[in-house]
């Protein structure tokens, strides 16, 4: 489904301020694999997922989206393919507007649903259904300006309209870090029931050691722009927390250094 091969990226070249961010580095997703990433501070990892979303173009590699060269695809043609949540809850919706508004906005992205009369009434009750089904009661608040949820909310709202037509690849950026730990497990859940609902091929960046092996099934480890561990199957259901921060000790060499990294 996704496939990375071989990219780099070095930020300011020939500069002092010259930074390899990506070294060669390679990744291959099966359709409905759901991967967790985690890392040292400034390994690369929301350069991979900036790289896949075509936030810049990378300097060597190419980039394969379902059989699909998207190596060199503007970044708003690939967004038709890829979702994106990030850790502000700020961003990704529009706060003026209200929550049928942005949910329609998100709609209507596709072609197939554009109507010159917008939303038919058949459309806003399968929006409202969807809604229903995040167990927030959001559905009965459609008129409510978004700007007005709590981050838990707006983080549930963010990740319906990014689902709502099933994007190729989702890309979660630290998506549930701004959030209280309770409402945050209450969004990891619903991330993974949509995930798995819609079969979405998904990548999380996260710094909870213990969500990267609970969530998803494949973690892989990054540091200095390469990926250091790659763990799936029997081998990750064995993993503990301590048993990661061994493995990157045994490969990069020192402590595993990051500090919004959390242990348990
Ligand atoms: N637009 C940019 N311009 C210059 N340097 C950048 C840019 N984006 C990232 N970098 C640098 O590239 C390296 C990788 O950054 P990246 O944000 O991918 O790390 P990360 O693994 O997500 O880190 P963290 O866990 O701290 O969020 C870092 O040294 C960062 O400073």
């Amino acid at each position: 489904m996704l496939t990375l091969k071989n990219i780099s990226k070095t930020f300011n070249p020939h500069t002092v301020n010259e930074k390899k961010a990506l070294d060669r580095f390679s990744l291959h997703l099966d359709p409905g694999e759901f991967v967790t990433v985690i890392g040292s501070n400034g390994a690369g990892k929301s350069t991979v997922m900036n790289a896949v979303a075509g936030v810049f173009l990378v300097d060597a590699g190419q980039i394969l989206l379902d059989g699909e060269d998207i190596t060199f695809m503007k970044d708003y043609r690939r967004a038709r393919q890829i979702g994106r949540l990030f850790q502000d809850p700020l961003s990704g919706t529009a706060p003026s507007m209200t929550i049928e508004e942005n949910l329609s906005l998100a709609y209507l992205r596709t072609a197939e649903h554009v109507s010159p009369f917008g939303l038919s009434a058949k459309d806003r009750a399968y929006l409202r259904e969807r809604l229903a089904a995040l167990g927030l009661g959001l559905e009965d608040r459609l008129s409510t300006r978004v700007g007005l949820l709590s981050g838990g909310q707006r983080q549930a709202l963010t990740l319906l309209m990014a689902t709502l037509i099933p994007p190729k690849v989702l890309l979660l950026d630290e998506h549930t870090a701004a959030l209280d730990p309770a409402t945050a497990e209450k969004v990891l859940a619903l991330t993974r029931r949509i995930v798995a609902e819609n079969h979405i091929t998904c990548m999380m960046i996260t710094h909870n050691m213990r969500s990267s092996l609970e969530m998803g099934t494949r973690t892989i480890m990054m540091d200095a722009g390469r990926i250091i561990l790659d763990i799936t199957g029997e081998e990750r259901g064995k993993m503990t927390v301590p048993g990661l921060l061994e493995r990157f000790r045994a490969a990069a060499e020192r402590e595993l250094d990051n500090d919004r990294m959390m242990l348990d």
